[in-house]
């Protein structure tokens, strides 16, 4: 039987089930998967002459022995060199810790070498010998520590050795033609095998491409199927609407009344509204939410607000009902979360289905089965990146399709927002609440602890609270909780006066409640925490935070963690007690201390890790490219979006773009949708 692209990995020889098991972890399951695995970079195989090579280079010289080796050993390790006559140059070429590699070099051979060259010395630091037949590049795979990037290069070859020029197109022709991209097989050949680095760089663009422009195709059939099943005319209530805003204890910034407007605007129109509203920590998302909940409940419909923990969920429901008892509005708001007994649950869910229930909050228990809502007309997604697609779906199940506003505090400049999250449309709160303070933030050595404390006391001094953050350590929980303690028992000692509380993942969840609800009422002045904190607490009166080994927190989830003060009138503080020892690490918490705008420290980080790495990761929620990268290849994601959109904008594109191959690909999600038509 021929190989086809839908076959399992295993249909290759060589791969076992262990094989199996180790090419699925790193995403590979079919041979498709595989094909579609290109190399992260090259090393350039290709033979050069010394004299085009820049000092550092990593380079291949083929040439003849012109000296015989000679080995010194210097206890277990080992250095042998020989003389390389490459075209007339002689270059001295060493390899290290292999003695046994003497007895294959012998005058007069003619060998390729590849390896790191020095300038000043002609000298050449030599990484591993290679074929002299060898030309060009040799791809290199990412690979985990079960499969090795040869074998995965052996296979690639056995795959591509059955199915070479047989590869469909799946960017149409026409697209290919306007933007010179390869045929699909050229663009695996190249990506996998190129002779040289025009050749690489031809297919790992073309690569790129089809890769974001599959991914928009899917974005913008979602987003159409989305504006197909009809929203429903929210018919709020302006004067009500109006009158709560008027009656919050502050007056909404200019961001804020903006994103409103943009807000309410969908709400009442027919189509489905599917918003991102982005806004920096502490911008104040939390009462935009609020509002178009209320909307939706002068319109006799209900509000739902899920957040990523019970923590957070709790502290929503707990400040959306002060917030309406504050302004005379009689509102039911439940907290739905998994830690319900079964008894109160049961009366919630009864509750939410007969619409008794105005607005609730929970956790990813909102999602589940058995969950059904009278008529929700809003659905608030806090942190959206930790719901996927498919809880989303979730919320529209029987029948209803409530409007969505996704919230996120992960700043993403916008252009590159509006195409990542190419199905939604975006909202920005740029302002922060008038009145704030900018955090103060300084850096520490670890030596200067005490320093650090004295800080803390001072300010505690004055009637505020603290945090106390540790870090993970080596993702170990147990650890983490042994680290987290002794620091709580030492502050305990030192701070007498205080009482101090520890809060770990580990607790029950009776005991976060009973902590969480004590610092929020100043019976407990300060916090040691791990990161369970990072996302949404809200303490206005915590006016200090001391981050304890700072750097081994990535920047955003710095800023995150900073963004728990300076929520209220205080002036506040953070301190950043870190000894880094790379540069990327001292950079980092420099960026920190010289600005507190999330959107220059998005920028910075990109910078210092000089790729889209930020964006692509999990933290985010920014869609994971294998070979595109959103951030440097913006304008061809961006042509892809447009590209895209033009084509599904077409009424029967499936037919008018004549490729089977990508009606095929996007079957799915496709299908996904069309069941809820
Ligand atoms: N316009 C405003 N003026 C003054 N204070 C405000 C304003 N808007 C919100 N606040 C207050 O600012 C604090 C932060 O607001 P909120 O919790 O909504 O921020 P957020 O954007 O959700 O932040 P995070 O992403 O950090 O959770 C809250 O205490 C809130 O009451």
């Amino acid at each position: 039987m021929p190989l086809t692209l839908t076959d399992k990995v295993s249909a290759l020889s060589g791969v076992g089930p262990k094989r199996e098991q180790a090419l699925q972890d790193l995403g590979i399951f079919t041979i498709d998967d595989l094909l579609s695995y290109y190399p992260y970079r090259y090393d350039d195989l290709g033979e050069r002459l010394p004299s085009e090579t820049l000092d550092g280079e990593k380079v291949t010289f083929k040439g003849v022995i012109s000296t015989p080796a000679v080995v010194r050993r210097y206890g277990k390790r080992s250095q042998t060199a020989i003389g390389l006559l490459v075209d007339r140059e002689n270059v001295r070429v060493t390899f290290f810790n292999q003695p046994w590699i003497a007895k294959n070099l012998e005058v007069g051979q003619e060998v390729a070498v590849y390896g790191t060259y020095n300038a000043a010395k002609a000298a050449l630091t030599a990484i591993k010998l290679v074929p002299a037949s060898i030309d060009g590049l040799a791809p290199i795979y990412p690979v985990s520590k079960a499969i090795k990037a040869k074998t995965i290069a052996e296979l690639v070859e056995q795959a591509w050795g059955q199915l070479r020029g047989s590869l469909p197109n799946l960017v149409p022709t026409a697209l290919r033609e306007k933007y010179r991209l390869l045929d699909k097989n050229q663009q695996v050949e190249y990506s996998h095998f190129p002779k040289d680095k025009v050749e690489s760089k031809a297919g790992r663009r073309s690569a790129a491409f089809e890769e974001f422009f599959l991914f928009q195709m899917r974005l913008q059939l979602i987003k159409q199927a989305d504006q197909r099943f009809l929203g429903e005319a929210l018919n709020y209530d302006k004067k009500q609407v109006a009158d709560f805003i008027q009656s919050l204890p502050f007056q909404l910034t200019g961001a804020q009344q903006r994103v409103v407007d943009e807000i309410l605007a969908d709400q009442a129109a027919p189509q489905h509204m599917n918003r991102l509203l982005q806004g920096d920590v502490g911008s104040g998302k939390t009462v935009v939410a609020a509002i178009a909940m209320y909307a939706a409940v002068t319109a006799g419909a209900q509000g739902a607000i899920m957040a990523p923990t019970e923590i957070l969920a709790q502290q929503h429901a707990k400040g959306l009902a002060k917030l309406f008892e504050s302004a005379g509005i009689h509102l039911r708001v439940e907290l739905l979360t998994s830690g319900l007994k079964a008894a109160q649950r049961r009366q919630i869910l009864e509750d939410l289905e007969s619409g008794d229930i105005d607005i609730v909050v929970g956790t990813h228990a909102l999602v589940q089965d058995g969950v059904y809502f009278h008529h929700l007309g809003v659905a608030v997604i806090d942190e959206q990146h930790r719901f996927g697609v498919k809880q989303r779906a979730k919320l529209r199940e029987g029948g209803v399709n409530p409007d969505i506003l996704a919230m996120t505090a992960t700043p993403i400049p916008r252009t590159l927002a509006i195409t990542a999250y190419g199905e939604m449309e975006v909202s920005i709160i740029d302002e922060l609440p008038a009145g704030r303070k900018p955090i103060i933030t300084s850096q520490l050595s670890n030596r200067q602890y005490d320093q650090a404390i004295d800080l803390l006391r001072a300010e505690l001094a004055k009637g505020a609270q603290a945090y106390v953050v540790t870090p993970l350590i080596e993702e170990s929980e147990t650890l983490d909780v042994q680290n987290v303690t002794a620091v709580y028992q030492e502050l305990q000692e030192a701070l007498p006066d205080y009482t101090v509380g520890l809060l770990h993942g580990r607790l029950p969840k009776e005991d976060k409640d009973v902590l969480m609800a004590g610092f929020a009422n100043n019976d407990v002045q300060v916090l040691v925490a791990t990161t369970v904190i990072e996302v949404g607490v809200d303490v206005p009166n915590a006016s200090i935070m001391l981050i304890l080994d700072a750097d081994r927190f990535g920047l955003a989830q710095l800023h995150q963690l900073r963004g728990r003060v300076g929520r209220g009138d205080r002036q506040s503080y953070t301190v950043l007690l870190a000894d880094p020892k790379t540069d990327y690490g001292k950079e980092r918490l420099a960026a920190l201390v010289q600005t507190t705008d999330g959107f220059e420290l998005a920028q910075r980080d990109l910078e210092l890790r000089g790729s889209g790495d930020i964006l692509g990761t999990k933290q985010s929620g920014m869609p994971d490219f294998k070979v595109g990268d959103p951030v440097k290849d913006l304008t061809m994601l961006t042509i892809a979006q447009e590209e895209a959109l033009k084509l599904v904008r077409q009424p029967d594109w499936e037919q008018e773009v004549d490729n089977q191959a990508l009606v095929d690909k996007l079957s799915t999600t496709m299908a996904a949708y069309r069941h809820f038509d």
